[in-house]
């Protein structure tokens, strides 16, 4: 990225920072020259390690202490940023827009011998500093390596404030519009882990953790009030739209090549044409050349001058039906039963719930017993569906945390033991038994791998009403977003029961941290499916710590769901 064109955006505007802090001013004088008032940026950096934020050290003790415990450590350091953006409107009142993100460098020191130390410190450099040292200076010494933004760690992260002036400056008009700027939060890296403190939200003290808490970050993203110049749609814009609005046209076809094999066809017989296509998949030539051109268009299809088709490598790695990461199951499902259901959303939003009575005709007051179980076919298509993504999904999960210390794991709602056999697979002394509904467990069988060991049980059994199977940690995938808070408050109550001091809950969803579309859509789906939702990981902390569950750590994955770990306390 060029840097320059971005922050002379700034040009002709008077910026005011509200930091006294002489470096961030070095950092943005170098490249900025500034006239007319419009903008205020404000920011703070901490460093945090062992979960315990390091300010500036009050004396030279205050300093000792602080550098000896990041002494042969990593530890991270946050700077939050946040820019104002000001606009007189025509009644000569002022509008503001906020935009805060923050930014993680981890920095690992070297083991510092007592001499080094005090030499440090009575060099003076310390007492201005987070954390008691300067990395653009002596302290540099103290550093063995930094993992990214090294501004950030002198105290402001030029490269992401930069990023940012370029979406408030260069993108289009369209994304000045008010609804979308709501929703510009970028503050979450997409890999991370901080622990979120051992005390429930409700405590104040209880914001004092390793990172921005969520609440802050949350206030600060909000606007107060917004006004674009109108300079008419851009041309990436348009196409933006009408992408979205073709949205559902590439989800239903990739879910009818999908249904109709045509996949699976081509793997086995590549190289065909479209009429030949058609014979087989037993459909019309026209609406099979249809089909195929959509597919290569979305990029799950190749073909070539001759006009025959071959499966490109995405459809190869997830659209077989014998791929080890096949999502087939998953896209039947979204298919027939998702897809309905969305046809509804209207009504969903409106009324605040689920519409499988609209959609199937049926009412639902348990979604699995009174839905997808009592039917043999529904049943089977909904296992194969939560199948597929946890087997793409499971190792990530399995490894996220280190759970060495965990010889006995209970998979709530475990359903066909593909996280379990993730987790055996990844920890060699665990054994875990899978819990699930009767009807869930005597079909499981037909998802056994070919080779496993004989480390996976399965248990059958309602979690709401019978007694859970001692664990030393109990994990929770996709379910809790099944359930409303009064449900999670009494599944949580009865594993907290169950658990002894130094056990554990794991937790995977889809959190919705970061607005990623993935995570906000998933919610919809929740919305129109179940009473549940998708939470954030504070209301995971939150409904957690009710239970007596503290040091909760999050990973982000990147692999389709976040898993979240707590404590028995
Ligand atoms: C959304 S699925 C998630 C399955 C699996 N954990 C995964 O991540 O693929 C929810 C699971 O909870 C199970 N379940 C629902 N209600 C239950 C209950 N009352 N007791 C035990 N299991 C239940 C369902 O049978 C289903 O397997």
């Amino acid at each position: 990225m060029v840097l320059n064109p971005v922050i002379s955006k700034l040009a002709g505007k008077l910026v005011v920072l509200a930091s006294a802090s002489p470096r961030r001013m070095e950092i943005l004088r170098n490249t900025n020259h500034l006239k007319t008032p419009d903008v205020v940026i404000g920011a703070d950096t901490i460093v945090a390690v062992d979960g315990t934020i390091l300010e500036k050290p009050v004396d030279k003790n205050d300093a000792y202490r602080m550098l000896s415990r990041l002494s042969g450590k990593e530890h991270s350091v946050y700077t939050g940023v946040v820019i104002v953006l000001c606009h007189e409107n025509e009644n000569k009142s002022v509008d503001y827009r906020l935009i805060d993100f923050y930014e993680e460098t981890k920095v690992k020191f070297a083991d510092l011998s007592e001499s080094m130390l005090w030499e440090y410190i009575d060099s003076g450099e310390p007492m201005d500093k987070a954390g008691g040292y300067g990395i653009q200076a002596l302290g540099g010494m103290l550093v063995e390596r930094v993992h990214g933004d090294f501004l950030n760690v002198v105290g402001f992260p030029l490269n992401h404030f930069c990023k940012q002036l370029d979406v408030v400056f260069n993108t289009s008009g369209l994304l000045l519009s008010q609804e979308i700027l709501a929703h510009s939060e970028t503050n979450v890296k997409d890999e991370h882990t901080w622990p979120l403190g051992n005390s429930c939200s409700t405590n104040p003290a209880a914001e004092n953790t390793a990172a921005p808490s969520l609440s802050s970050r949350e206030q600060l993203t909000e606007v107060i009030g917004t006004e674009r110049e109108d300079n008419g749609p851009q041309k990436d814009d348009l196409q933006r739209i009408i992408e979205l609005m073709d949205g559902f046209k590439a989800s239903k076809a990739l879910f009818t090549a999908s249904r109709l094999g045509v996949f699976d066809l081509l793997q086995s017989r590549p190289e065909l044409d479209a009429a030949q296509v058609a014979q087989e998949i037993k459909a019309s030539v026209k609406g099979t050349q249809c089909l195929l051109d959509a597919c290569v268009s979305l990029g799950l299809l190749r073909t070539c001058q001759k006009r025959v088709y071959m499966n490109a490598a995405l459809a190869q790695g997830f659209l077989l039906s014998d791929a080890p990461h096949s999502l087939g199951g998953y896209i039947q499902h979204c298919d027939q039963t998702v897809w309905p259901l969305f046809t509804h959303l209207e009504c969903a939003v409106r009324d605040g719930t689920h519409q499988h009575e609209k959609a199937f005709g049926k009412k639902a007051n348990d979604l699995f017993q009174d839905t997808l179980y009592n039917n043999q076919d529904i049943k089977l298509r909904f296992m194969s569906a939560m199948h597929s993504i946890a087997k793409v999904t499971g190792r990530a999960v399995a490894t996220a945390f280190d759970l060495s210390r965990f010889k006995t794991a209970c998979d709530l709602g475990g359903c066909t033991g593909a996280l379990a056999h993730e987790l055996t697979k990844a920890h060699p002394e665990m054994r875990v038994t899978v819990f699930d509904l009767p009807t869930v467990v005597e079909m499981s069988g037909r998802f056994s791998p070919q080779h496993s060991e004989n480390r996976v049980s399965f248990l059958a059994g309602d979690f709401f009403e019978d007694e859970l199977p001692k664990a030393d940690l109990y994990i929770l995938a996709r379910i809790l977003h099944d359930w409303p808070d009064e449900k999670v408050h009494v599944l949580l109550r009865r594993i907290a029961d169950s658990c002894t001091s130094g056990s554990a809950v794991l937790i995977a969803e889809t959190m919705l941290d970061g607005w990623k579309p993935h995570s906000a859509l998933q919610s919809l789906n929740m919305l129109v499916q179940t009473e549940g939702m998708e939470r954030r990981e504070r209301q995971f902390a939150d409904l957690l710590c009710q239970h007596g569950f503290g040091d909760v750590q999050v990973v982000h994955t990147r692999n389709f769901l976040d898993a979240l770990i707590a404590f028995k306390m």
